[in-house]
């Protein structure tokens, strides 16, 4: 299981400084989309070059184009490339194709996918590297999760990595643990806490002793 740290509310320098604070304790580093909004695929470029030991993804939830826009990640040193599990067939299936040919992962986010198990099992035939369930900011603010659909993909998928996205903290992550995804994304359950490395290490040695 590994962890990768979701950058959001941030510009470059911050997300520089906060990876540094807790580099020895994640294994991938996530542009977020407000951050490749504000300050585009340089804010990629930037990061994998100042931390290249770690893996670096490119949340662009891409829905179209995935091609072009898996290639341009690709260039800027994009490790993994993010697509929508809510889009066409055939984009998520470009998406792996230019990730194979430029040596890159893609992970697909299924937020707001509906029917989940069966959505899963279809982008688990496509050959894509990790499926991820994710529960966004806007439903967070709800009070929704992601663990019981955790537990659907957990089932149904047979190919892919697993991966969880969505206000994962210190107090919620034994849940998470326990369903054993392949990766855990964690953005503000590190980033917002005062002490960020303490959070980051704790979160890991939960990881590690799996529990
Ligand atoms: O993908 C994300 C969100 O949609 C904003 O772009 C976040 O990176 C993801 O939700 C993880 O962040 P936290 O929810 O703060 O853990």
């Amino acid at each position: 299981m590994e962890l990768q740290l979701a950058l959001d509310l941030v510009d470059i320098p911050q997300a520089k400084q906060l990876v540094k604070e807790v580099e020895p304790f994640i294994d991938i580093i996530e542009i977020g989309t407000p951050v490749v909004i504000n300050e585009g695929l340089r804010a990629v470029k930037e990061l994998k070059e100042a931390f290249p030991s770690l893996r670096v993804l490119a949340d662009l939830k891409i829905m179209d184009a995935a091609g072009y826009e898996v290639m341009k990640a690709s260039e800027a040193g994009a490790d993994i490339v993010t697509v929508l599990g809510a889009s066409e067939d055939m984009t998520i299936k470009g998406a792996v194709e230019e990730a194979r040919k430029q040596g890159k992962q893609i992970l697909v986010d299924m937020i707001s996918v509906k029917n989940l198990e069966q959505r899963a099992i279809e982008v688990d035939a496509f050959g894509v590297d990790y499926i991820c369930v994710h529960t966004g900011y806007d439903l967070q603010a709800v009070g929704k999760n992601s663990f019981e659909d955790l537990l659907t993909i957990k089932r149904v998928v047979k190919h892919a990595k697993t991966a969880i996205a969505g206000g994962i903290k210190l107090s919620t992550l034994p849940e998470v643990i326990k369903a054993n995804p392949d990766l855990v994304i964690v953005g503000g359950g590190i980033t917002a806490q005062d002490d960020r490395a303490a959070a980051a290490a704790e979160m890991q040695k939960m990881i590690k002793q799996g529990s």
